[in-house]
């Protein structure tokens, strides 16, 4: 009879905190409930949830077994989308944020915030299209993030990916908290492609392959180094130009096959999960993690750049230099150099203007 009561009133508790009193309620009540999860793990939030790429990175990240608590913070939506995901029967706890007033809660305590806030591009437009609106996203999150969790290693996956790092980084630069080997611009989405495009011509599975990409993240920027493909074969002229044009334009396809409904969603959330997989697996200590990332960077003259690099506990640890290139990939550094140094310093000067 004891035990009984007992048990109604845990259940009463539970469904108590459950019931949303009004629709913006439901998140904050959530935290204050009993259940906190049994696994320990990093604290992840995903900035801009409810969109495209949120959703489904959302879901990846929850069935991720080194994520122990999962915010989700978004203008719209988040409520919905975290009722949704917390059913998961996987570790990690998930909890909502919803509006800039609760983006502080959203961010404090965190390791790991990854950013895919703003608007995708439509049919005709570029990536740096997106730049007026999405300036300014990144920029107001990152001030957010410099204020409640500074030690985060930060995914950059909002578009222009090319100018909005740097924006991150002089955000981070006047609240004395940048640590340029804490950010990280997602640029996995074109490894994936170029594994992809390259196990197609060859007719081999695509998990064999690894296509080194640097450069940056926008047309001719993106430039992939296969010359240096694991394991070593050669390619003809006309495949060389095909899978270089093919890896460039990736995101493009995507943009005009989905006809004004948005870009790469799916594919981007398997990348970011890829990406932010490998960060945590080196924030635990583990040896020997190099993925492509957009960073700040010596290995040219500009001083963001993509390519190859150790991740540790601090985040990038080492930048792996870009190995030998071919006359062909030597010409192509060059036209991308030019069009990445302007996109750096649109990024740049948006914040010091
Ligand atoms: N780095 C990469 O390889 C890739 C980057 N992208 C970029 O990712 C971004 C997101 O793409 P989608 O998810 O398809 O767009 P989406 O429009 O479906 O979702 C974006 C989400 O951001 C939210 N949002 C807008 N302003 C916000 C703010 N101030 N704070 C928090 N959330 C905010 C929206 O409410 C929406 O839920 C775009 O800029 C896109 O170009 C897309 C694919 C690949
Ligand atoms: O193409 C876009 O706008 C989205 C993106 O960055 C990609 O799919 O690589």
């Amino acid at each position: 009879m004891e035990a009984n009561s007992g048990a109604s009133d845990r259940i009463s508790r539970i469904a108590g905190h459950l019931r949303p009193q009004r629709e913006d309620d439901v998140c904050l009540k959530r935290s204050d409930c009993r259940a906190k999860g049994g696994v320990s793990g990093f604290k992840v939030a995903i900035l801009g949830a409810a969109g495209g790429i949120g959703q489904p990175l959302a879901m990846l990240m929850k069935m991720n077994p080194l994520v122990s608590l999962l915010h989700l913070y978004d203008v719209v939506n988040t409520p919905g989308v975290t009722s949704d995901i917390s059913h998961m029967d996987t570790g990690a706890v998930v909890r909502g944020f919803l509006g800039q007033q609760q983006l502080e809660d959203a961010l404090i305590g965190m390791d790991l915030v990854i950013i895919p806030a703003g608007v995708p591009r439509k049919p005709g437009m570029t990536r740096d299209d997106l730049f007026n609106i999405n300036a300014g996203i990144v920029k107001t999150l990152c001030e957010a993030i410099a204020k409640c969790c500074p030690k985060a290693i930060v995914n950059v996956i909002s578009n222009p990916v090319n100018s909005t790092v740097p924006i991150a980084a002089e955000v981070f630069k006047r609240a004395g908290t940048y640590d340029p080997k804490r950010l990280l611009g997602v640029t996995m989405l074109d490894v994936v492609r170029a594994n992809t495009f390259v196990a197609e011509v060859l007719g081999v599975d695509p998990r064999d392959v690894d296509v080194p990409v640097v450069g940056g993240h926008a047309g001719i920027t993106i430039l992939p180094l296969l010359s240096q493909i694991k394991p070593p074969c050669s390619f003809t002229p006309k495949e060389i130009e095909y899978l270089t044009g093919r890896i460039q334009n990736g995101g493009t396809e995507v943009v005009e096959a989905k006809a004004g409904a948005g870009s790469a969603t799916l594919s981007m959330a398997y990348a970011a999960v890829k990406f932010a997989d490998a960060c945590l697996h080196a924030l635990r200590g583990d040896a020997g993690i190099i993925e492509c990332a957009y960073v700040a960077s010596q290995v040219t003259e500009l001083p963001f750049f993509a390519s190859k690099v150790r991740l540790g506990r601090v985040g990038v640890e080492e930048i792996l230099p870009l190995g030998p290139l071919n006359d062909y990939e030597r010409e192509s550094l060059e036209k991308a150099k030019k069009e990445l140094a302007a996109s750096i310093e649109k990024g740049i000067s948006f914040i010091r203007k």
